[in-house]
């Protein structure tokens, strides 16, 4: 397992070890104890997402859960290529509004540990892109939010992705009220 430390406090890149032989690889995607061996302890997770995103420059962001149902997200790519994206939306923060971007792709295995407090979304590289990951908190209707793509600074490599219309009416980030404080 390499374990990468990013400019703001909390974001972790998680590479696990692979096994590769004849027939392909093997790879344990999520083990708490190697983790823990590592010194990384994560929150109990509850739920696991998965989407697939049909076209390249499908955009999925930048979205957050208000406290008290925050969601801390571990990131990772089953198929395909995307750029994974986590702003620092921590009221008080040293890094507020910096963001975080890395490639997770089905190739490089890598993994994003978002925390709660952070934006999170995703730009597809590759048609039919799969995302999974791990959440430490339930999905909430109510408590889920989203912030402009465009409104943090982040490079996405494209300028006019594929939306959802929830996405596309976002408010811009310097509009928006965030519900996290740093050391909460
Ligand atoms: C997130 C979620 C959604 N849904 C339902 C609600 C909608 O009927 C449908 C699509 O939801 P949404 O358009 O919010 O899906 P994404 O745009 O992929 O949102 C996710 O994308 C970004 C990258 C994230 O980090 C979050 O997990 C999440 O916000 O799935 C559920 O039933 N459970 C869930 O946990």
């Amino acid at each position: 397992m390499q374990i990468e430390r990013t400019p703001i406090e909390g974001v972790l890149v998680l590479t696990p070890a692979r096994f590769g032989d004849n027939r392909g690889f093997f790879s344990e995607s999520w083990n708490r104890r190697t983790l823990e061996g590592a010194g990384v302890n994560l929150p109990e997770f509850v739920q696991d997402n998965h989407s697939v995103s049909a076209r390249a420059g499908t955009l999925r962001g930048l979205h957050y859960q208000a406290p008290p149902h925050a969601q801390g997200k571990l990131v990772r790519c089953g198929r395909g290529a995307l750029l994974d994206v986590a702003v620092d939306a921590r009221r008080g923060s040293a890094t507020y509004g910096q963001h975080v971007i890395v490639e997770l792709s089905a190739e490089n295995g890598k993994q994003l540990w978002v925390p709660a407090g952070m934006l999170h979304g995703f730009v597809t590289l590759m048609d039919d892109t799969e995302i999974v990951y791990k959440c430490t908190d339930y999905y909430n209707r109510e408590a889920d939010g989203a912030v402009r793509w465009d409104s943090v600074g982040v490079n996405w490599g494209v300028s006019d992705p594929i939306l959802s219309d929830k996405d596309a009416a976002a408010p811009a980030f310097v509009q928006w009220q965030s519900p996290f404080e740093a050391g909460a």
